[in-house]
């Protein structure tokens, strides 16, 4: 079976800076990666690359079969899922949940004259459901609290069966409550035999949801390590990736990182 996507020595610059470097990252389906970094790794540029909204300086893309540089992005875009803040900010507030969920369907933010019919209508609420915000269906949006509306976003990006969903940073913003509901719905995601490719971007190891498979880790645009998370997600991977030692913990699928007592003397370069 083909990759999901394939990228092969990708490199991005801009006037005066890298921001990726010689990036080589190939991702099957049935596979769900986390990709870790520090605040300017370059991880949204690298979501930018998959998500086919951004071209590499250099190197190739291959993005659901489709080379970038070769085929019409719009419709390549159509087959990717994303929750980033672009979306997020444009939801109308007094959008219902249901409505903001379902109008994915017709690619519109939101609902105006669209017919919807009953397949709609019973595919938002079986994902809904499967989120764990259908008591949610008829609150308006602008009244959600964040967990809620990234929950919310989810379910709108998962709306058109997308073939490869991208999550960047979910967890941020969230408090402890908010953010293990969250990962209650990734693992109930990340369980389903239907769900898409899944690449998620964030800055802890702690919300790294059980049922994720692979890590990509960044620094500085390059990548330090990728493979599976049980081999290849270790303290001494992410101490080169955060650039300090760190000492990595992990309980029935559960990760947690903090300084090592150690390394509050030192500072890993
Ligand atoms: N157009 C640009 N020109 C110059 N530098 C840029 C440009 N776009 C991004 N950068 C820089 O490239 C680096 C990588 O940015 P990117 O947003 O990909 O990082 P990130 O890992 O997602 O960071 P964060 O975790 O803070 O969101 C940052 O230092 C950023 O300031």
């Amino acid at each position: 079976m083909p990759p999901a996507f394939a990228l092969s020595e990708v490199s991005v610059v801009r006037p005066g800076k890298l921001l990726l470097e010689n990036v080589s990252w190939t991702v099957h389906e049935g596979e769900r990666w986390v990709v870790l970094g520090a605040n300017g790794a370059g991880k949204s540029t690298l979501m930018q690359i998959i998500g086919a909204t951004m071209f590499p300086s250099s190197g190739e893309a291959e993005i659901l079969g489709r080379r970038l540089g070769e085929v019409d992005v719009f419709d390549l875009r159509t087959r990717i899922g994303h929750t980033g803040t672009a979306v997020a900010e444009r939801i109308p507030p007094r959008e219902s949940v249901r409505d903001a969920v379902m109008s994915a369907a017709h690619g519109v933010l939101g609902r105006w004259r669209e017919e919807y019919d009953r397949e709609d209508l019973a595919r938002a609420d079986q994902i809904m459901g499967e989120l764990g915000i259908t008591a949610l269906a008829n609150r308006t949006y602008g009244t959600l609290s964040e967990g809620e509306r990234k929950r919310t976003l989810i379910a709108r990006a998962l709306m058109t069966d997308p073939e490869l969903l991208l999550l960047d940073e979910p967890g941020a913003g969230l408090d402890l409550g908010a953010r293990e509901d969250l990962l209650a719905s990734l693992e109930v995601l990340s369980a389903s035999d239907d769900a898409p490719v899944l690449v998620m971007v964030s800055h802890h190891v702690e919300e790294i949801p059980r049922g994720f498979t692979h890590v990509l880790m960044l620094r500085d645009g390059k990548v330090v390590a990728q493979g599976p998370l049980a081999e290849t997600l270790t303290a001494d991977s992410l101490g080169r990736t955060f650039g300090m030692t760190l000492e990595l913990g992990v309980d029935d699928g559960r990760y947690t990182a903090r300084r090592s007592a150690y390394g509050r003397r030192r500072r890993v370069t």
